[in-house]
């Protein structure tokens, strides 16, 4: 947390960066490249903005509710929220050119409402919390609870150009300080506050930024060198990059997706990594999958989900979803399940995952899939939750097929 307050300036910044993502639906990556464009912000200057514009939108409503503003309000009256922001975690309140005051003793009071209850305590909106509640039950708490908090950084080391040993070593030498993770042998915690995507390593292709959790999911392919290998929900190649290098460059890994503009993102990533097995092909309709039929020794269907698991990293998604879209996905999931799983051979293993912790786009899906499907064997799942490790949520089944 701060351990002084925002500059005027940067007040000005994070409401700014805020008030595009609320009050305009501009996704939070997009508000924040328009407003750091030409800037010439300090590293720790630009860290100080994000982590208070992070901690807002994962507590946004309990800030609301501090400040009594309506978050449709924020526009006009986000200056107060950000002043009771600073009054909730103890800093002296910023000094903005233009700001809306907050009445101490008034706070103290709202702040003492909101520690009674428990989902807004932790940022928390409604329609979330009656579907956690449903779909997790006694797990949900914890859920909640831990979705609130900041998301830690992880990179993922590129062993197709160096050691995790050797990837910490030089990071160092630029100033980067890390921590290995245990249990994921891959990755790396990066502890101090620095421009990774500045340093030698990153443009030399040793390491991915990615999630302890997601590097789990790909660990999971368990595929070797030599295989066919279909990762045919690649996005722009999270897993794919991880699982060229489980192949050591050798074999054949197809990435595919429905947005070309992804799988051009993945080329660069690939050239960068060094990893030369990678093929990009764009699903242009159902014969794309057909033309696959019992082809691969592994097929990875990493599905479009609700990244209900995410949110730590994605909070302005809790202000702009809504209960409805969760059907749609499950639906869009099952379809993507019973297609793409005709490209499995026979031995050859099939890996679903999601970036969601709700069990009916997990280990529920899973079950209709198999009760349908005779051809494949359940062989094991791993519930990646948030409150377990500090990861991102994710899970994960892998099966086998045993029969054409
Ligand atoms: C969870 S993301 C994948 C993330 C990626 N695997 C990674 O690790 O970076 C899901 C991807 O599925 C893609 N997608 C959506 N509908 C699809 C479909 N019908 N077939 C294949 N991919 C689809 C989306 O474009 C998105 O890139």
């Amino acid at each position: 947390m701060l351990t002084y307050p925002l500059s005027g300036s940067s007040s000005e910044l994070v409401l700014n960066v805020l008030t595009m993502v609320l009050n305009q639906g501009k996704p939070l990556d997009r508000a924040y490249s328009h407003n750091f464009s030409g800037l010439k912000l300090a590293p720790d200057e630009q860290g100080r903005i994000t982590l208070v514009v992070g901690d807002m939108l994962r507590r946004l409503n309990l800030y609301c509710f501090v400040a009594q503003v309506s978050i449709d309000n924020f526009e006009r009256e986000g200056s107060k929220v950000l002043n009771a922001w600073h009054y909730f975690h103890g800093l002296d309140l910023p000094k903005m050119q233009y700001s809306l005051q907050i009445d101490a003793k008034q706070v103290d009071k709202l702040i003492a409402d909101a520690k009674q209850l428990p989902a807004l305590w932790d940022g928390c909106p409604e329609w979330l919390d009656e579907l956690g509640q449903a779909q997790l039950k006694d797990k949900w708490s914890d859920e909640r609870a831990a979705l609130a908090k900041a998301p830690k950084r992880y990179i993922r080391v590129n062993p197709l150009k160096c050691t995790r040993a050797e990837l910490k070593t030089r990071l160092a030498k630029e100033g980067i300080e890390t921590t290995e993770v245990a249990g994921v042998d891959s990755a790396l915690e990066v502890t101090s506050n620095s421009a990774l995507f500045r340093s030698n390593c990153f443009k030399e292709g040793w390491f991915e930024q990615q999630d302890a959790g997601s590097q789990m999911v790909a660990d999971a392919v368990n595929a070797k060198p030599g295989m066919r290998v279909v990762d045919a929900c690649a996005g722009a190649g999270g897993k794919t990059l991880h699982i060229a290098a489980q192949m050591q460059g050798k074999g054949r890994l197809l990435a595919m997706d429905v947005e070309q503009w992804k799988l051009d993102n993945l080329k660069t990533r690939a050239k960068r990594a060094g990893a030369h097995n990678v093929e990009t092909r764009i699903i242009a309709s159902s014969k794309t999958i057909k033309r696959l039929k019992l082809s691969a020794d592994r097929v990875l269907l990493d599905v479009p989900c609700s990244g209900l698991g995410v949110l730590k990293r994605n909070p302005d998604a809790k202000w702009r979803d809504t209960p409805e879209r969760l059907p749609v996905l499950v639906d869009l999931q099952k379809q993507i399940l019973q297609s793409y799983s005709r490209m499995v051979k026979v031995d050859g293993m099939l890996i679903y995952a999601t970036c969601s912790i709700m069990p009916e786009e997990n280990s529920l899906q899973v079950q209709a899939f198999l009760a349908e499907n005779p051809h494949f064997e359940f062989i094991d799942e791993e519930h990646i939750y948030v409150a377990d490790k500090g990861f991102d949520g994710f899970y994960l089944a892998r099966m086998r097929r045993i029969t054409e």
